[in-house]
């Protein structure tokens, strides 16, 4: 815990865990919270302020990384506790919190993030993920230089005495709506969630680096655990890209049918159109298909949910780089790169990833169809050491790399040893 005294004189203080500079990481996850009295301290439910608090605490500490700016002077959103209490009496009377506060001369909030957004920037913090549900506040701390690359609700319980005030605060202040996602889920994929544009590749292989036996038979080798978080990451992206070898040896629908969610565009990378028209990405309507073909591929003809999309061959097939832009020129800028090992390794060597799950299965399978796989470097100081944290998967081990450049050079650069 560190104690700040702004310029007014007023003490805040930050409760933290682990490195919050995000070169370390990614964006480390930051609640900013107001001070509230009556629910931080004596439990009230007439707020959330309570609840929100708890929440914080508990995602912060089930990530292992993050902070709670606890920011006093904030009391009644800044019009201090007494004023609070009168403007309870006049919504105890009938009165909305926001008519409560005009009604007393206030305005409906008076707080200023200064203090918030120099701490931050003191802690090296510059880059955040905003564990709060008031957009405002977003906005506030973006005007005043941190970056904000996420905000995520707080799951909190649904309380009667509170109600009426949550929903004005959705109604007039432009809160959003309740949340309900689960903390551990929140704390693994609020890096990638949003809608900023992202690559995002995944790959299931054994402890000994194949996705498959020789025979290619490969489908049960990660546990269900990983074929649910393949779902979450598929319902997280505008497109999923997968090369014409896995769509032979596999024939993936590529839908979203574990969780719930969206389905993504399907995109099929097949520079000779070899593709059956059977398989299903090109047969099943389930959702769109964009089939990547080069320049002078033959293509039959195909049905109505299928869009033939051309590009030039290069001596190693379809750029990563080009098939991005591409995609982008369509509005999919947000994508999963899904396999095989020679589609993932290709995006990986190209620089093209900005984050890789490897899902590692407790399997040994000795020699088979290889995972990820790069040029590399001849000393062990020339390999890749991106920032990067696991998690448990079922039996199965996850290995999360953020292989963004945060200022450490474009991660093809860092891959080819240059
Ligand atoms: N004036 C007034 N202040 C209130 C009332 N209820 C809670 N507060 C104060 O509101 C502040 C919290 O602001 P909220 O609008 O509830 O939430 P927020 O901080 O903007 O948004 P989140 O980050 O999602 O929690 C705390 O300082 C509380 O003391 C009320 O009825 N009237
Ligand atoms: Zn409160």
């Amino acid at each position: 815990m560190l104690g700040f005294i702004d310029d007014a004189g007023i003490e805040h203080v930050v409760l933290s865990q682990g490195d919050l500079t995000s070169d370390v990481a990614g964006p480390p996850m930051v609640r900013v919270h107001s001070e509230c009295l009556t629910g931080d301290g004596f439990g009230s439910w007439r707020c959330d302020c309570g609840d929100q608090l708890d929440a914080a605490l508990a995602t912060i500490a089930a990530v292992g990384r993050g902070a709670v700016v606890y920011l006093r002077g904030h009391e009644g959103r800044g019009i201090g506790l007494a004023e609070k209490l009168r403007a309870y009496e006049l919504q105890d009377a009938g009165m909305d919190t926001v008519d409560a506060n005009l009604a007393l001369g206030h305005e409906e909030d008076a707080r200023t993030y200064h203090a918030a957004a120099a701490i931050l920037a003191s802690l090296g913090a510059t880059r955040i993920s905003l564990l709060s549900g008031n957009p405002a506040k977003q906005l506030a701390l973006e005007a005043l230089g941190i970056e904000v690359v996420g905000r995520h609700n707080l799951v909190v319980p649904a309380r009667a005495e509170n109600e009426r005030y949550l929903a004005t605060k959705r109604a007039r202040m432009q809160h959003d709506p309740a949340a309900d996602t689960d903390p551990e889920l929140l704390g693994r994929y609020h890096d990638i969630a949003g809608t900023a544009p992202v690559v995002i590749a995944q790959m299931g292989q054994s402890a000994d680096g194949f996705i498959a036996a020789r025979s290619g038979d490969g489908a049960e080798l990660t546990s269900v655990e990983d074929r649910e978080h393949l779902h979450r990451l598929r319902a997280l992206v505008d497109a999923v890209v997968v090369g014409a070898g896995t769509v032979a040896a596999d024939d993936p629908q590529l839908t979203v049918r574990s969780v719930p969610g969206t389905d993504p565009v399907r995109v099929v990378i097949d520079p000779t159109a070899r593709t059956s028209p059977a398989a299903r990405v090109l047969s099943d309507p389930a959702a769109p298909t964009i089939w990547l073909v080069g320049t002078d591929a033959a293509v039959p003809a195909v049905p109505p949910h299928v869009d033939v999309v051309r590009l030039p061959v290069g001596p190693d097939g379809l750029a990563p780089a080009a098939i991005v832009n591409r995609l982008a020129e369509r509005g999919l800028t947000r994508l999963l790169i899904e396999g095989g090992g020679r589609t993932v390794s290709r995006f990986l060597a190209a620089g093209a990833i900005d984050h890789l799950f490897l899902t590692l299965a407790p399997v040994l399978i000795g020699d088979g169809v290889p995972g990820v796989r790069f040029p590399g470097a001849d000393r062990l100081d020339g390999a890749l050491r991106p920032p990067s944290v696991s998690f448990p998967l079922g039996p199965d081990t996850c290995v999360h790399f953020d292989l963004r450049p945060d200022g450490r050079g474009a991660p093809g650069e860092r891959l080819l040893g240059g």
